[in-house]
């Protein structure tokens, strides 16, 4: 299950974060690709259970990874792991690397703070606050200290998210009054209005409708060409619809599998994801 917790923070001043700096070959071996986020040998422990063990992956930038597997599989402990939102859980320990940009994130000069206004994270049960639909978005941009040209900021948030056409005239209007998925575009508008780089979502559309679910679907492509997206999903249609790349987690916390997601759906290697992946279990 997802955190609920809502992304920016109320500390501010800028500390140390990333800068891009890691490019590598595809898996294909041909054309470079920028690598954004990639985890080595990263367990992940809550008390004495190892919820992932030795994760080793590589996220491209500027694509749609999708995340997938049965439940309890260690999807969301996995993406609260790449902006250390585990840091907020008492129990949670990790060991190895997770490099941003080439830095790692759980070096001690990093800011996690820092670090989750340049990866932002939605969650599953769309979160506004109880304020207007501006102040929602301005949120992070306020916190940050960037009060300048706020308003023109908010309405580009809202575009880029899909909302503005939706909502224009009713700024000062509740975040609450919307419906749940134009509150699910907010609380991505209020993601991205910070101007992350990466963009975290722990299945962002389980609780709409198909309809919003598609608009989400939808917007999700769009963000793509502007962010990272690291998106965990439930729904094996959805993820074969929406990323360019997929990781497959099995039971244990192990990533079995991580591959174009045309490659994953239609040949996968191993037979735990096929079957996992045609419906045998999970
Ligand atoms: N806050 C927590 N405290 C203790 N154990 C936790 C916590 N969060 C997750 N776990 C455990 O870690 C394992 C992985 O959970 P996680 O929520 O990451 O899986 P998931 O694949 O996202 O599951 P789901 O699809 O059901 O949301 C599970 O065994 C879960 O019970």
């Amino acid at each position: 299950m997802g955190l609920d917790a809502p992304t920016g923070s109320l500390h501010a001043p800028d500390e140390t974060v990333a800068e891009p700096e890691s490019t590598t070959e595809t898996r294909a071996g041909t054309e470079p690709e920028s690598i954004a986020l990639e985890a080595r040998d990263l367990d992940v422990y809550y008390g004495d259970d190892q919820a992932l063990q030795s994760i080793d992956m590589e996220i491209p930038e500027g694509e749609v990874t999708a995340l997938i597997g049965p439940s309890g599989c260690g999807k969301s402990t996995f993406l609260r792991s790449i902006n250390r939102m585990n840091d907020l859980i008492d129990i949670a320990r990790v060991d190895g690397d997770l490099y941003f940009n080439g830095k790692n994130v759980y070096d001690d000069d990093v800011d996690p703070v820092a670090l989750r206004r340049k990866i932002g994270m939605v969650f599953q049960k769309p979160n506004p606050f109880p304020k207007s639909i501006r102040d929602n978005v301005a949120f992070g941009l306020k916190v940050q200290g960037k009060d300048e040209n706020v308003d023109a900021k908010v309405e580009r948030a809202l575009e880029r998210a899909a909302l503005l056409e939706e909502v224009e005239g009713q700024l000062d209007s509740s975040g609450l009054d919307l419906s749940g998925g134009q509150q699910q575009r907010l609380c991505i508008a209020r993601a991205i209005a910070p101007d992350p780089e990466v963009l975290l979502m722990d299945e962002p559309a389980s609780a709409l409708d198909p309809i919003a679910t598609a608009k989400i679907e939808e917007l999700i492509e769009e963000l793509s060409e502007e962010y990272t997206v690291v998106v965990v999903t439930h729904n094996m249609q959805q993820a074969a619809r929406i990323s360019d790349k997929t990781a497959v987690f099995l039971t244990g916390g192990e990533l079995v599998e991580f591959d174009d997601t045309e490659k994953i759906f239609e040949n996968p290697e191993h037979d735990r994801v096929e079957d996992y992946i045609t419906g045998k279990f999970g």
